[in-house]
C-alpha cells in the first residue's frame, strides 16, 4: 500500500494554478492515485471567454483525464471550481468560498504564476510575490492545514553557478518593492526595473525569487517546502508519454524547428539541457506534500527537481535526437526540411539568421505577394527569433543543482512509493523521452494524425528537390554574372572545364583498355 496515496486519501486539498501545464498533471496524477480524496479546490479564473465551469469540463474532458475517468467516475464532484483572481489584492473570492476554504482545506499547492519572461514588473510582482504573501495569510489562518507546497524554479538563482537547496537573499527586501509598487507609476516601475533586476536575465526568474524570499519571511508557524523544477518538459511515463499542451520552453521551439522555420540557434552545444519531465516534478510534489505534514521537518526544505547532476543530457544530443525524431514521424506541411546548427558565437549566428531564417521568409513573402497573397512570414520569423533570443541565456550556460534534499526523500519513501511516485531521474532514458516527446508535441500540440505521416514525408521529398534546383539555380546565375564580369573567373572555369574533360576522356580510354 502507498502510504502518499493513503495520505491525501480523505483530504482536501488547494491548488493553484490548476487550469496550468503542471496544475493539470498534478490533478490527474491525485485523483489517479488517491481517488477516495475528499475535494480538490481550485482557484481559476474565466478566461477567453470560458466561465469556470466550461474550464474545468474542458479539463475534465480532455484526454489526459481519461485514466482518472475509469478509475474515479465521480471525478467531476470532487473539483470544487473557486473564483479567484490572483492579480487582485484579495483574490476577489467570496466570503463564503473564503470561509469553506480557511475551514476546510488540509494541503495546498501553489503552483500558479506568470511565466512570461517579458511581463510588466508591476504584474509578476503581483502574482509572483504579492499573492505567495496573501496566499501565505490565508495559510496562516486555516486550523486543518498540514502543508503548503510552494512552487518556484531552479533559475530563481539562476545568477549564481552553484546552486544549493537553500533560500538565497535578494538584494532588495520584497516588501519594500510590494510597497513602492504601490505608489510609483507605470513608466517610473519599467525606468527602474533593470536597475532592480540586475544580473537575473529577466523579470521572471528574479520575482520567482522574491517569491521564495517572501514565502522564507512569513513562514510563520506552517509546514512549508519550496520545490524548484529546471524546464519542464512532456510526460515520461504517466499517465502516458509525451503529452504536453503549451507552447512555453522548449515546447515552441520544437514546432518551430520541426516545421523548418528554424534551423539554426545560438546555444552552447555542451551546456546542459536541464530537462525535467512533468510526471517526475508531480511525483515529487506530491512526495514532498506527504513528508513535510507527516513529518514536519523544522525549516522550510527546498527540493530541486532538475536533471542535470543525476542524468546530464546536453543540447547537442538532445538536438540530434529531435532531428532524428523528425527523421522518423515528420510533422505536416513543413516550410522547409528541418535542419539545425546549434552555434555559441555571435556572428555565425547573425550569418544563420539572415541567411536561414530572414532570407527565405522575404522570398516566401514576395512569393505571397505576387500571387496575390498577403505576406506573413517575415513577421512569424520576427516573432520565432525574438521567442528564441529570450530563451539563449538558459541555452548558454550550465548551472550545478545540489539535490540533497531531493535524494534524501528518495531514500524516505517505501519502495512501494519510490515505483507510484518515481521522481528518480536516473532512470530516464533520454532519447526514448525526446523521442516520445516529439511525438507528443505533434499528437497533442499540433493534432496532427500519424495518418499523414507518408504525406508528410513526400513533401519533406519535394523540398528537398525545390532546395537543390534552388541552389543549382542560385550557383549558376552567380557564376554567370562573374564569368561576364572577372577574366580570372573565366580562367578558373575554363581550367575545371578542361580539367573535367580530361579526366572524362582519361576514364573512357582506360575501360575501353580493359575490355
Ligand atoms: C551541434 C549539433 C546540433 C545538432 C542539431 C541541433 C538541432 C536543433 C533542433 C532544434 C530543435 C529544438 C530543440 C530544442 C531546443 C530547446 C531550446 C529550449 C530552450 C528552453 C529554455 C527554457 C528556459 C526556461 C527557464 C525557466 C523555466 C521556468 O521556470 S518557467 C517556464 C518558462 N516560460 C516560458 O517558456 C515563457 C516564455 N515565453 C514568453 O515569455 C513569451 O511568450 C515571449 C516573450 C517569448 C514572447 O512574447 P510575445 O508577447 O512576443 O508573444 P506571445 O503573445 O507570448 O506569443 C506570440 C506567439 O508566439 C507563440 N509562442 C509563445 N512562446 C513560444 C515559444 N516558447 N516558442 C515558440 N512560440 C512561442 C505564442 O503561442 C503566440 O502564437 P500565436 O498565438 O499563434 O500568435
Ligand atoms: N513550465 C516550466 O518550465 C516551469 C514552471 N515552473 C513553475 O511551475 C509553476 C506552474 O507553471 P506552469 O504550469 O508551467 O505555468 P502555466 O503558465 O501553464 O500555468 C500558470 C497557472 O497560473 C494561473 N494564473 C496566472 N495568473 C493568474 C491569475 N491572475 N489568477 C489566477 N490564476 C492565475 C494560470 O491560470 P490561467 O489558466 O487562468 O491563465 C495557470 O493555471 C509556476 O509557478 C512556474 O513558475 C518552474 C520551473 C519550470
Amino acid at each position: 500500500m502507498s502510504m502518499i496515496a493513503a495520505f491525501y486519501g480523505g483530504k482536501s486539498i488547494l491548488i493553484t494554478g490548476a487550469t496550468g501545464f503542471l496544475g493539470k498533471v498534478l490533478m490527474e496524477k491525485l485523483f489517479r492515485t488517491s481517488p477516495d480524496l475528499k475535494v480538490i479546490y481550485i482557484l481559476v479564473r474565466p478566461k477567453a471567454g470560458q466561465t469556470l465551469q466550461q474550464r474545468v469540463f474542458q479539463i475534465l474532458n480532455s484526454k489526459l483525464f481519461e485514466k482518472v475517468k475509469e478509475v474515479c467516475p465521480n471525478v467531476h464532484e470532487k473539483i470544487r471550481a473557486i473564483y479567484a483572481d490572483l492579480s487582485q489584492n484579495d483574490f476577489g473570492i467570496s466570503k463564503e468560498d473564503m470561509q469553506e476554504l480557511l475551514s476546510c482545506t488540509n494541503v495546498i499547492f501553489h503552483c500558479a504564476a506568470t511565466v512570461r519572461f517579458d511581463d510588466t514588473l508591476r504584474h509578476a510582482v503581483q502574482l509572483n510575490v504579492t499573492a505567495t504573501r496573501q496566499l501565505l495569510l490565508m495559510a496562516s489562518q486555516m486550523p486543518k492545514l498540514e502543508a503548503f507546497i510552494h512552487i518556484s524554479t531552479a533559475y530563481s538563482n539562476c545568477n549564481l553557478k552553484h546552486i544549493d537547496e537553500v533560500i538565497y537573499p535578494c538584494p532588495v527586501e520584497p516588501k519594500k518593492i510590494i510597497d513602492s509598487l504601490e505608489w510609483l507609476d507605470d513608466a517610473i516601475i519599467e525606468e527602474i526595473a533593470p536597475k532592480l533586476i540586475r544580473d537575473w536575465p529577466n523579470i521572471y526568474t528574479y520575482t520567482k525569487a522574491l517569491g521564495e524570499m517572501v514565502v522564507q519571511q512569513e513562514s510563520r508557524n506552517l509546514n512549508i517546502a519550496i520545490i524548484r523544477p529546471s524546464i519542464v518538459g512532456a510526460t515520461w511515463q504517466e499517465p502516458f508519454p509525451g503529452w504536453v499542451d503549451n507552447v512555453n520552453g522548449p515546447n515552441g521551439l520544437i514546432i518551430a524547428a520541426g516545421k523548418g522555420f528554424l534551423r539554426a540557434l545560438k546555444a552552447t552545444p555542451k551546456a546542459v539541457a536541464d530537462l525535467i519531465p512533468v510526471d517526475t516534478v508531480v511525483n515529487l510534489m506530491l512526495a514532498v506534500g506527504w513528508y513535510t505534514a507527516v513529518h514536519r521537518p523544522k525549516s522550510t526544505l527546498v527540493y530541486h527537481s532538475t536533471s542535470g547532476n543525476l542524468n546530464p543530457c546536453n543540447w547537442h544530443k538532445m538536438g540530434v535526437q529531435v532531428l532524428a525524431t523528425f527523421e522518423k514521424i515528420p510533422f505536416e506541411r513543413a516550410f522547409r526540411r528541418p535542419y539545425a546548427n546549434f552555434t555559441s558565437n555571435n556572428f555565425t549566428s547573425q550569418y544563420w539568421n539572415a541567411v536561414s531564417h530572414r532570407a527565405p521568409a522575404i522570398i516566401y513573402d514576395c512569393y505571397l505577394r505576387l500571387t496575390g497573397r498577403k505576406p506573413r512570414m517575415t513577421k512569424l520569423m520576427n516573432q520565432i527569433l525574438r521567442t528564441a533570443s529570450m530563451l539563449e541565456y538558459f541555452i548558454n550556460r550550465s548551472w550545478e543543482w545540489s539535490t540533497y534534499n531531493t535524494e534524501m526523500l528518495m531514500s524516505e519513501l517505501s519502495p512501494e512509493d519510490q515505483r507510484v511516485f518515481n521522481f528518480d531521474v536516473r532512470q530516464l532514458n533520454w532519447l526514448e523521452y525526446i523521442e516520445n516527446y516529439v511525438l507528443g508535441v505533434k499528437k497533442y500540440l499540433l493534432k496532427e494524425d500519424m495518418a499523414g505521416i507518408p504525406e508528410a514525408k513526400q513533401h519533406l521529398k519535394r523540398l528537398r528537390n525545390i532546395h537543390y534546383l534552388f541552389n543549382t539555380a542560385l550557383f549558376l546565375i552567380v557564376w554567370r554574372l562573374l564569368i561576364a564580369r572577372s577574366q580570372m573567373a573565366r580562367n578558373v572555369w575554363f581550367f575545371i572545364v578542361s580539367f573535367c574533360y580530361k579526366f572524362l576522356s582519361y576514364f573512357r580510354a582506360s575501360s575501353t583498355l580493359k575490355v
